[in-house]
Order: C-alpha cells, then structure tokens, then sequence
C-alpha cells in the first residue's frame, strides 16, 4: 500500500474546442498528498483545477499519465470507496430534503440502523440546517445548498474529502465556520484535497499548497515557504524600561522590533533578558494571496519572454 493518500504522475489533459482543436486543460502535472495532509491547489480562472479533481473523482480520464487514490488507479471504482467529494457547484436531488439527501449519502458509505438519523441531523445541526432538515433543497439558499453539499461528503466518515472551490457561495460567517469544521476533520487524521482561487479563507487551512497556472504546476511549498521562507519577517511588539539593539520605540509607548523569522528566538531571549514584556508577536508583508499574485505574474512574464524567444527562432 502507497505511503501516499493521493499521486498525481505526469497528468496530462487534452479538450477539444468546438473546431475540435486541443485545448491544453493539464500538463504532465505531478504531486504526492500525504495521509492526514490538507492540500491547497492554488490558481486563476482556467488553471485546471477542476480538470485535475475531476480526474481525481473519476468523472474525467487523463489523456496520459496517471492518478492514484491509496495507490488505485482512479479510473478503479475501489480507489473512491472512502472519498467525500463536493464539486464546485453542487448538484442535489432538488427535491429531497437535505435530511434525506444525507440519509442517503449515509446509507450509500454502508451505515445502517436507527443511530443514522442522529448521525445525519448532528452533520445538519454543525452546518446550521437543522431548522431546514425536512424542507426541499430547492427552498434552500445557494449556501445553504452548499453547506447541504458538504454535510453530504462529511456523512459518510471519509478517510479523503476532495473540495472544489469550498467556501464559494457562502458568507463570511460561515466561510469562518467551514473552514473550522474541515480544520477539526484534518486533527482528526483526516486527508484533505482542495482547491481555491481566493486564498485569504483557506491560509489557514493548508499545509501545502501547488500553485497552477495554464495547467502547469509552477510551484509547491507551505504557506510560509511560498511567503518567502525564511526571509519571512516577524514583528515583536514589547514593554519595558530599556532599549535593545533593533527596537523602535513606538508613540503609543513600547517597542517594535522586526526581526527575521529564524532569528526570532534569539531576538525574544534578548527582550527577555532587557526584562521587556512581550505584548503581541506578528508576521510582516506578504500574505499568501499576495505572494500567489506576485508568483502568478513572475510566470506570466517567464511564459511570455519563452513565447517571444519561441518566436524568435529562426525556422
Ligand atoms: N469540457 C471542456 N472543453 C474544452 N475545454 C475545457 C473543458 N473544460 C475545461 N476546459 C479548459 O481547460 C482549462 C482548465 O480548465 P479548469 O476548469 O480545469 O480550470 P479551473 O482552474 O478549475 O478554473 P475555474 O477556477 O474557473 O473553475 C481551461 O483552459 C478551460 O477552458
């Protein structure tokens, strides 16, 4: 058995426009997700993302190479036996209730007796329906439907939850209370895989994140490593009577102190010895979705100077 809940290996995905000429939707795109890992797959509009989950979930086949759930071939129906997926517009059965709807998704992951209602209305109750739990889904809001959607693929006790957009359509509340929810889910071992274009809601949420860009993965690393690493800055804000090397004093009183991130240790042993209080410790600059945006357009202008070298060449 793999190491590896997820491996993409040279994925390859060729469409055809409505002339039938190849639309390039993936490109020898290859990554590994470990068990008990949440993955963020980052990118614009058109990056294959959906292209990759759906090859993932068995809805598309690579034009080549290969993907694997728990080492199966995701064209075996066996490798999306423990898989919860909600794709990036759900469709429910509109006339069902959303406690039927998870009565099923419940009944399909093989659970059976009288705790499954239970099960099915606490999953309701954590995505605040159980107030809707008997009123058709086409009654429901869109984020309702989308929180219906997620219950659905939780229901089931999945080892794996692939996500596509999660948190689209729904408010800031609940993108809060989502994004908890699938924190508790990866605490408790469970993997996760998903994707987003807005990165503020999920910075939290991923331990890795791939960024996609025109079916290429340009890059993959933590939060803090696509940041900038260990270039990272930390800002330490502290009270006391004596300056230390570094330290600003600020007009609302204290000090600041910015220091680099691996020097942040050293820096603190320093404020404690001056007998400063420490007051608040904080990251500077760059935020994820910043960093994803420079990144983005440093391969924009890498993809253009290699088009124009392209074009250059004599033929
Ligand atoms: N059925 C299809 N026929 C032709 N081209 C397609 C098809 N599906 C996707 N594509 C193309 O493949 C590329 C990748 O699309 P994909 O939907 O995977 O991107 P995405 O990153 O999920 O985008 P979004 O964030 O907009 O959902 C795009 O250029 C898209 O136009």
């Amino acid at each position: 058995m793999s190491e590896h809940v997820i491996e993409l290996e040279k994925l390859s995905k060729v469409y055809r426009d409505k002339r039938l000429k190849p639309v390039q939707g993936l490109q020898e795109l290859s990554l590994q997700v470990r068990a008990g890992e949440a993955f963020g797959f980052a990118g614009p509009n058109g990056a294959g993302k959906s292209t990759t989950i759906k090859i993932l979930t068995g809805i598309l086949r690579p034009t080549s190479g290969h993907a694997r759930i728990h080492g199966l071939d995701t064209t075996d129906h066996r490798a999306r036996r423990k898989l919860g997926y909600v794709p990036e517009n759900p469709y429910l059965y509109d006339y069902l209730t959303p406690l039927e709807m998870l009565r099923m998704g419940a009944r399909m992951r093989g659970m059976k007796g009288r705790g499954v209602t239970s099960h099915c209305m606490g999953w309701l109750e954590r995505f605040g329906l159980g107030a809707v739990a008997k009123k058709r889904i086409r009654t429901l809001s869109k984020g309702m439907t989308q929180r219906v959607a997620l219950g659905h693929a939780m229901v089931g006790n999945p080892e794996l939850l692939i996500l596509d957009e999660p948190l689209s359509g729904l408010d800031p509340i609940w993108r809060q209370e989502v994004v908890e929810t699938l924190i508790a889910y990866r605490n408790q071992g469970g993997t996760l895989f998903f994707s987003s274009h807005v990165l503020t809601d999920v910075e939290q949420l991923g331990d890795r994140f791939g960024i996609i860009h025109r079916g290429r993965l340009r890059t993959i690393g933590s939060p803090t490593e696509l940041r900038g690493g260990s270039n990272e800055q930390m800002m330490i804000v502290s009270l006391g009577t004596f300056p230390v090397p570094g330290a600003l004093s600020r007009a609302s009183g204290g000090w600041e102190t910015q220091v680099k991130a691996d020097a942040l240790w050293n820096k603190l042993h320093e404020l404690e010895q001056a007998q400063h209080r420490i007051l608040e410790i904080r990251p500077v600059g760059l935020r994820l979705e910043q960093a994803f945006m420079r990144f983005i357009q440093d391969e924009d202008l890498k993809d253009i100077s290699l088009q124009k070298a392209a074009a250059e060449q004599p033929r």
